[in-house]
């Protein structure tokens, strides 16, 4: 990377002397531009060839300096999620790649997605209010032994999930991705099966992708097949769940839901899902914990060591053509 003609500007949203074990400026002939998604963005997009985007930003600001990009190579998100970039991809030249941040947040959205579950089988919304009231709100709540958890979208998040429900005696553990596959633990059923799976399941976790495939996966016909008294835990991306489908059910009583995730985000004061009945929210922090800025860095320096070497990325989701 040392010659004249392959030195290149790398947008980070993270300045480069707080991470470690970037290859160093006059080695590599990378030159480090900060952008932290602010107004203001470096000078000469076109020289950028390795652009990672600013994290939890919305497609208006990851997207935005995408068309000037001419010499992109690598577009790098900090996300899992890779909806917020795909409406900019047109304009990118052909053979860009596109990576995620497949490592960084596994752990803790599966650690989130165990809290939703216990938090909402056990009634500790409704205690926090009892404590808040001064009140003993003693009674029976269900447990998660003993029940059977459909995972729908099971990839790195699915299976880390599953990782954390080892120990909690779960009757079963059903696996569903876009085409089957075996595992060690177990056969993965294809989508097409999810439509028999549903009212076996006691907590149905979605941790798809956002895709058009995916979107309003969860619509009434899927909700109405979900047994009496089941959870639904969504850690995926909010229009995953067809959010007027869903506030008609709970409001049955019938089914109950833990949602990271909500369409719109952030949920607007006055929506109806803060105050949906048996409805737990939280504002999309599955990722958002202390293992996120380590993990990041870890991952940014990783891709540019290689960039820099002249290899292959790694976690590409797509390729431009
Ligand atoms: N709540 C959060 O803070 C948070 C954090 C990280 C990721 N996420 C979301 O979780 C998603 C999954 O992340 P991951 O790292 O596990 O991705 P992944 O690519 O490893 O796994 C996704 C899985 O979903 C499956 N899938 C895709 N389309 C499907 C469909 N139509 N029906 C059923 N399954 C389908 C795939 O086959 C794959 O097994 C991300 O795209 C992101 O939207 C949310
Ligand atoms: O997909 C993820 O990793 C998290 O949900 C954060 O995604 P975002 O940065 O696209 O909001």
């Amino acid at each position: 990377m040392r010659s004249e003609e392959t030195t290149a500007d790398v947008w980070l949203p993270i300045p480069a002397d707080e991470i470690d074990d970037l290859p160093g400026p006059g080695e590599s002939g990378l030159n480090y531009r900060f952008w932290d998604g602010g107004p203001e963005f470096p000078a000469d997009p076109a020289r950028c060839a390795f652009y990672v985007v600013p994290y939890m930003k919305g497609p208006e600001i990851a997207v935005r300096p995408l068309a000037a990009m001419t010499s992109v190579r690598i577009v790098q998100t900090l996300s899992a999620g890779i909806d917020h970039v795909t409406p900019g991809i047109d304009a990118l030249p052909p053979g860009v790649a596109l990576c995620n941040a497949k490592g960084v947040h596994e752990a803790s959205t599966a650690e989130l997605t165990l809290a939703l579950i216990l938090a909402s089988l056990r009634g500790i919304p409704g205690f926090v209010r009892g404590q808040d009231a001064e009140e003993w709100r003693a009674g029976f709540y269900p447990a998660l032994a003993d029940k059977s958890v459909l995972i729908v979208g099971y990839g790195s998040i699915g299976a880390a999930i599953e990782d954390r429900l080892a120990p909690f005696e779960c009757a079963r553990v059903v696996r569903v991705a876009r085409s089957a596959r075996t595992t060690a633990r177990g056969p993965v059923h294809p989508l097409a099966e999810l439509p028999a799976l549903l009212p076996q399941a006691d907590v149905v976790v979605l941790s798809t992708p956002l895709t058009p495939e995916t979107r309003h996966l969860a619509d009434a016909g899927f909700l109405a097949r979900m047994k009496d008294g089941a959870l639904l835990v969504n850690v995926a991306r909010g229009p995953v769940v067809d959010t007027a489908a869903l506030l008609k059910e709970v409001e049955t009583g019938r089914i109950t839901a833990a949602l990271d995730v909500t369409d719109p985000e952030p949920l607007p004061a006055g929506h109806p899902l803060w105050h949906a009945p048996g409805v737990l929210v939280s504002p999309h922090v599955g990722g958002s914990t202390s293992a996120f800025m380590p993990r990041a860095k870890r991952l940014i320096a990783g891709q540019l060591r290689r960039f820099a070497a002249g290899e292959e990325p790694v976690n590409v989701l797509l390729t431009t053509t």
